[in-house]
């Protein structure tokens, strides 16, 4: 591949900055935000949102918290405008909501652009043209001069014309992006700034936005850092600019890009939800804001439902939203690997308990960077099994799914069970096909939909009374092969009668270990039993449930003594 055409960024566009103090710093608080999802995102659909999309988005942006929110470019089309004005005719603006449009820096433009704002009560004109060489060379064919000059003239234009037609009571900001900000030489960046901010004149309560975008990603991150921080030492009047970074994704780091403009004196940040925009997209509001709020840090902004701001999304788009993207694919949150479910079982019950013990809920669980329950999602599709899995996945799962609380060598042979299945489908096992083969292997008398009762040997009646000196007194109907025996036998315990029932039937079984748990409170509860045995020379588990705890244990020693068969 011809890679010798390209040219290091650094080489065209140095940063002299030797005494960087970016690196250095912290993220505190979270910027500024404003979304472009109507404007940006909007302009880089395959089909741009109808009215009744773009409010459903707008109402979505107004509800996440978003106070900024760029509208739309009224000019380009009578779609754009017709939504402007529908905000103000149908008053669906808060009022602590700042509207904002875009307008490129033509005469025309501009008036149509400010005409659509009449009405609102506060609004930004957002200003833009191209600085960068390659479009004042091929695109404008403008010297600097005549570049900077449209800057001046595309300001005041927007100044005279809020003057000549704005009522007084409007509060009308200003926002200008030299246009591939990264591009363009930093001094004559500079230059253009400062001309522009020559005419506005910012000063208390007077701000200027100087949004610096990243139009097309074209370097590391920590060089716009550099940039970022650059501009913020040299900008004069730096009190009033808002410092703005407008980052898009085209090397695929426009997160990190965004979060180092942070470090760097970046006020505010732009980009949309889930990173639509131009190409491969503005920076995903949603991961900067979620990558803040795994810090500790309030992202301002209300994510607690992700799955429903995916779906107004994913239909105001018609994007889908891949399944890996941060925080919110369909299996990010989602383990198939044993060691990580493994790791991801233990976090979940050490928290349980640190919380339990200690009332601390503080966060800090393996492989899981954020507690999907703060996002609306639930725990049940953290662990997913496949022919990847180990035993702590699918002990998880039906632990989660079924309160069964296995036992360690037990979920080691269910696992192994479960592999022969994911090994010849070589797909996933579903939390209700897991069900289906664990009740199917333990539970052969089950009463479990679509399972045929298996097995030999079928508990059918128990009778016992204990007498003065705690001996347990079994009767207890045993079906064999269909055909109902009563054995009478007594034993230390119920488990040991039991065993000697079963020893009746002339089976040599020997008891290794014995769990037992609720499976669910009050008085309608049901138990589960867990046994392992060594039946005539094979070691292996039983699981027997029933609402009788008693009942449950000797169901666990048929399950195994049937399996021994099976
Ligand atoms: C980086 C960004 O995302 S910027 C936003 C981009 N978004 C959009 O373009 C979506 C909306 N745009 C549109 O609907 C149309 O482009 C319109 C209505 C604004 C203008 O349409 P047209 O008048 O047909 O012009 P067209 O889009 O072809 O623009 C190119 C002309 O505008 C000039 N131009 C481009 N950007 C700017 C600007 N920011 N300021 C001033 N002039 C500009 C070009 O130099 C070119 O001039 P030329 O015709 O003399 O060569
Ligand atoms: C208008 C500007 C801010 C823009 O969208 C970009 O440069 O990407």
């Amino acid at each position: 591949m011809p890679f010798g055409k390209y040219r290091p960024f650094l080489d065209t566009n140095p940063v002299d900055l030797p005494d960087r103090q970016w690196p250095g710093k912290r993220i505190t608080k979270a910027p500024r935000w404003l979304s472009t999802d109507l404007r940006d995102g909007n302009q880089a659909l395959i089909e741009p949102m109808d009215p009744a999309r773009k409010r459903a988005m707008f109402d979505l942006l107004v509800k996440m918290g978003y106070k900024e929110i760029e509208i739309g470019f009224p000019a380009a089309s009578q779609t754009d405008l017709d939504f402007v004005r529908s905000l103000v005719d149908n008053d669906a603006v808060p009022e602590d909501v700042t509207v904002s449009v875009l307008t490129q820096a033509r005469t025309d433009l501009i008036h149509r652009t400010i005409d659509t704002l009449e009405g609102f009560p506060r609004a930004t004109v957002h200003l833009y043209n191209a600085t960068a060489p390659v479009f004042r060379n091929v695109v404008f064919r403008n010297d600097k001069e005549a570049t900077k000059q449209l800057a001046i003239d595309g300001t005041r234009d927007v100044m005279d014309y809020l003057e000549k037609v704005m009522d007084d009571d409007v509060i009308v900001g200003y926002q200008y992006s030299p246009e591939i900000f990264v591009d363009t030489e930093l001094d004559f960046a500079l230059e253009v700034c400062e001309a522009v901010m020559d005419i506005w004149q910012p000063a208390d309560d007077r701000e200027i936005i100087l949004n610096l975008p990243s139009t097309v990603e074209r370097a590391t991150p920590n060089v716009y850092a550099d940039q970022i921080e650059w501009m913020s030492r040299n900008l004069s009047r730096r009190e009033h600019v808002v410092l703005s970074a407008h980052n898009h994704n085209d090397r695929g780091t426009g997160v990190a890009t965004s979060e180092l403009a942070m470090l760097a004196g970046a006020d505010r940040v732009e980009g949309c939800l889930f990173g639509q925009g131009e190409r491969t997209g503005n920076v995903d509001l949603v991961t900067v804001g979620l990558n803040l709020y795994t810090q500790g840090i309030d992202p301002q902004i209300d994510f607690s439902n992700i799955d429903e701001v995916q779906k107004i999304v994913e239909h105001c788009t018609r994007m889908e939203t891949p399944a890996r993207m941060p925080y919110v694919g369909d299996l990010v949150y989602t383990s198939f690997s044993g060691s990580h479910q493994d790791a991801i079982k233990k976090g979940f019950e050490a928290r349980r308990k640190k919380i339990e013990e200690t009332g601390d809920d503080t966060w800090d669980l393996p492989y899981l960077p954020i507690d999907p329950a703060d996002l609306g999602r639930t725990y049940e599709a953290v662990v997913r099994v496949n022919s990847q899995s180990g035993k702590g996945g699918v002990a998880y799962l039906l632990s989660t799914t079924k309160n069964l609380d296995l036992p360690r060598r037990l979920q080691i042979e269910l696992s192994q069970i479960v592999k022969n299945h994911t090994d010849a489908s070589g797909g996933e096992v579903t939390a209700d096909e897991l069900w289906h083969i664990f009740a199917d292997e333990y539970l052969p008398a089950s009463e479990v939909d679509g399972l045929e009762p298996w097995g030999m040997y079928a508990l059918r009646g128990t009778s016992m009374t204990t007498d003065e000196d705690a001996r347990s007194h079994l009767t207890v109907t045993i079906s064999v092969s269909g055909e109902d025996r009563e054995i009478t036998t007594s034993g230390n315990g119920p488990i040991d009668a039991f065993v000697a029932a079963i020893e009746q039937l002339g089976h040599r079984i020997h008891v290794l270990d014995y769990a037992e748990h609720a499976l669910s409170e009050g008085r309608d509860a049901t138990a589960a039993a867990y046994v392992e045995a060594e039946i005539d020379d094979q070691v292996l588990w039983g699981v027997g449930i029933d609402p009788s705890t008693m009942t449950a244990s000797f169901k666990s020693i048929i399950s195994a003594l049937n399996r021994t068969r099976r």
